[in-house]
């Protein structure tokens, strides 16, 4: 059987600290193929950001291994562009420079100055911000920011693109223009995405798969749910989709019936 393209193998987290030692993950198996949508859901402190930052080359897993297009995940680099839940833009740089920063970092073997300034300008095009590329991020709104932040985990041409609560800051009506806008990229672009969230219904919208985690410590996969929902998805239309409310719903009983929330102590 071939390998899948992003591959979470055996992997298995324990941090020590002081001596102490917390498992964190345990026996996480994962496969998501090239051009799949896959979000991670789960109650806050499982372990959410820990799995995507193995991904990311962040961490290192205690046990197992991360394997990306037929090759070991070891350290960060630019096949994994992560998006973080504050944005993480160079303050006095403007829009443009943010993002021609990261173009110039990947591609300035590959592409021309000229293909360079191109590539930028429509890596802004495709997060529809163009029109700020001077101002600074202290000048715009968060929303605007994490566009920004997307429009340069994109013009890295990621393998996988890896975002950690994206939207998690950001107000209802802001976070269902960005929704619309990654769903509209990822349908003309075919990008493989991980996605950490907390919102039931973002993850049902966007997502191929939703991975549910169980509780920590020593937190695994508890269900890998697919959403059969035919793209490309409208939100209106979905509300009242048979299929939609399914989804939901499992998501919604393994999270609140399967996996109380337990507050540490
Ligand atoms: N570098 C570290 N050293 C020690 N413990 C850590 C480290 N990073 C994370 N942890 C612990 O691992 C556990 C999981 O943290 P993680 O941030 O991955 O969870 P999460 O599911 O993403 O949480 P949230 O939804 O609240 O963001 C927590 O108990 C956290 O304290």
């Amino acid at each position: 059987m071939s390998q899948p393209y992003l591959k979470i193998d055996q992997v298995g987290k324990t941090f020590s600290r002081r001596g102490v030692e917390s498992e964190v993950l345990r026996d996480i198996n994962l496969g998501v193929e090239k051009g799949q949508f896959v979000s991670i859901i789960g109650h806050s402190g499982c372990g959410k950001s820990t799995m995507l930052n193995l991904v990311a080359g962040l961490t290192q897993a205690t046990t197992g291994g991360v394997i990306l297009d037929n090759r070991e995940v070891n350290s960060p680099g630019p096949d994994r562009a992560v998006v973080f839940q504050n944005h993480s833009l160079l303050p006095w740089l403007s829009v443009y420079a943010n993002v021609r920063l990261a173009v110039d970092k990947v591609f300035s073997g590959a592409k021309t100055r000229a293909q360079r300034h191109d590539w930028t300008m429509h890596n802004l095009e495709l997060v529809q911000m163009v029109h700020a590329r001077d101002k600074r991020p202290s000048e715009i709104s968060g929303g605007m920011k994490q566009r920004v932040g997307i429009a340069r985990a994109l013009a890295m041409e990621p393998k996988v693109l890896l975002l950690d609560e994206p939207f998690g800051a950001l107000d209802a009506l802001t976070r269902a223009h960005l929704q619309d806008s990654l769903m509209r990229i990822h349908g003309s672009l075919g990008n493989t995405v991980l996605m950490i969230t907390h919102d039931v219904d973002e993850a049902v919208l966007l997502s191929d798969q939703i991975v549910m985690m169980t509780n920590g410590p020593a937190a695994t996969i508890g269900e890998v749910l697919s959403v059969p929902l035919p793209r490309p998805r409208e939100r209106l239309e979905l509300a009242a989709d048979p299929a939609y409310i399914g989804a939901r719903e499992s998501v919604l009983r393994f999270l609140y019936e399967r996996q109380h929330f337990v507050e540490a102590a």
